[in-house]
């Protein structure tokens, strides 16, 4: 952290921790009634009810198929829902696994469940798949499996921008938003400590003061000042509205607007630089109200923000935020920036690990003995075949083949069934999250190649000196395991 002159957050779910319970419920119904409303499903979709806990991260969408995946670190189909219905591995293995291509399992075909806000989408989008089989004549012009992914998609949409949820969040953040008191200390110290504060949110002004007023604003009972911009006190530049990733490419043209926080107004900027307005001889300052300190933009690039953070290199900025590809993918890859990737799953993830410590040396116990019991198997086999064997040799290696084969079928299964039971108990569907089997899944793999660091809440940057070190960890390879008793 030594080389850090900066330090930037993401505001939706990475320092504003929504509640999924209410806040993707309200998404879901917002979503349905478009749907019916608006969209010409059929009223019993109003009855449905939504499982915020079904669907997790890393999840893959087949829009044409009206399947839900859960791939490996090579993409690896290894799990495979079709709507609700778990998919044979024979079905899984003819659809995924006999191509003569590999497939990218990218748009436009696939969908990826890459951010919370996404959960109820896809928990919709495998309703609207059994609905359809078991109602073919109910969705409108007999809609095909992609044609519905494409109305959820263009529904939640809405949900986002129209209101439905902005205003009820407003009207009661408590309801929608965890409360977080560590956040302000850690903005202090990390100012304290001589880095500059920034936020980047695709949110825009009005939403952005509300939720982060709700997260540093003064609190009602503490007696301090109650100004609504308290909370910008904490930051040196806030970038809202940013479009993210397209504001991480240099090259694009968003223009870059001041905004006016009281009416959140939006004044022309030379590139961040205020403007005289024409027929106004001074140059309007948007800041009047507040003493001196954060501005506030809407728009603009990365460049834009280099410049006004006086930034001379971008490895040394740090940015947290909780979208692979929306916050760390780009600004890691492409422009260097050192990231942090916020994931709240990891906190009962970690403790799961812990709990069933015993139960994953078993597992491995287990996978050891299926290898040993192969390799004899094989090296019986070949001996068998070899003309050095005389006739005794041979009928004890048979005899002994036939108690391997025994041997093997039972720790076969009784090593499935150990896997199986081990990922239900991190989640009934889809196991681990970082896990698909023994190899990691695509979502952990992806968290490994993009994020520098990774975490299950922003704050937990406080819990070290500002200046810390954070070592990678070491790498192994294979042939390392059992000598270091990996
Ligand atoms: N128009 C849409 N907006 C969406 C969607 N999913 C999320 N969002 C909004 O994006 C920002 C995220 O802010 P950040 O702080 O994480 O950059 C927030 O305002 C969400 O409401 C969507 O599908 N469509
Ligand atoms: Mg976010």
């Amino acid at each position: 952290m030594k080389s850090i002159v900066a330090v930037g957050f993401d505001m939706d779910y990475t320092l504003a921790q929504y509640k999924p319970e209410t806040f993707e419920s309200l998404a879901y119904e917002g979503t349905v009634r478009k749907l019916v409303y608006d969209l010409g499903y059929p009223p019993e979709l109003l009855e449905w009810s939504f499982d915020w806990s079904y669907m997790v991260r890393g999840l893959v969408l087949d829009k044409k198929r009206g399947n839900i995946l859960k791939m490996d670190r090579h993409k690896y189909v290894k799990v495979a829902y079709h709507g609700f219905r778990e998919m044979s591995k024979e079905d899984k293995v003819a659809t995924y696994g006999n191509t003569l291509l590999r497939d990218s399992f990218d748009e436009p075909d696939y969908a990826l469940i890459d951010t919370l806000f996404s959960l109820a989408e896809a928990y919709l989008f495998a309703q609207l798949v059994d609905f359809k089989d078991k109602n073919p004549g109910k969705v409108p012009e007999n809609a095909d499996y992609s044609r519905m992914y494409k109305d959820v998609r263009a529904a939640v949409d809405l949900c986002h921008r129209d209101g439905t949820l902005k205003q009820m969040v407003a009207k009661d953040p408590k309801r929608y938003i965890n409360d977080n008191t560590s956040i302000v200390p850690m903005l202090k110290m990390l100012r304290e400590s001589g880095r500059a504060t920034f936020l980047v949110t695709n949110s825009l002004w009005d939403y952005t003061n509300i939720v982060m007023n709700f997260l540093c604003g003064p609190s009602p009972s503490d007696g301090s000042s109650t100004s609504r911009y308290d909370w910008l006190r904490y930051f040196d530049i806030v970038i809202t509205g940013s479009a993210k990733p397209g504001f991480f490419h240099d090259e694009n043209r968003a223009n870059l607007f001041e905004v006016e926080p009281e009416s959140g107004m939006l004044i022309n900027t030379d590139n961040g630089t205020p403007m005289a307005q024409v027929g106004s001889t001074s140059i309007r300052l948007p800041l009047k109200s507040l003493k001196k300190g954060c501005r506030i933009y809407q728009g603009g690039n990365v460049g834009h923000l280099h410049k006004l953070l006086s930034i001379e290199s971008s490895s040394q900025v740090l940015y947290v935020g909780d979208h692979i590809y929306g916050d760390i993918l780009r600004s890691k890859k492409v422009l260097g920036w050192r990231t942090m990737l916020v994931v709240p799953e990891l906190e009962r993830e970690v403790e799961l690990l812990w709990e069933l410590r015993d139960m994953r040396k078993q597992l491995q116990l287990l996978r050891s003995q299926r290898d040993h019991i192969e390799d004899e198997t094989h090296h019986l086999k070949w001996s068998l075949k070899s003309e050095d064997t005389n006739d005794t040799s041979k009928e004890k290696m048979l005899s002994e083949l036939d108690k391997l084969k025994s041997q093997s079928e039972e720790v076969r299964l009784s090593h499935q069934q150990a896997q199986r039971e081990c990922h239900q108990k991190f989640h009934n569907v889809w196991g681990q999250l970082m896990k698909t089997g023994y190899q990691n899944s695509r979502f952990a793999h992806q968290v490994e190649r993009f994020a520098c660091l990774y975490t299950s809440q922003v704050t937990n940057l406080s819990l070290y000196s500002p200046d810390k070190y954070y070592r990678p960890s070491e790498d192994f390879m294979p042939h390392e395991f059992d000598i270091l008793s990996i």
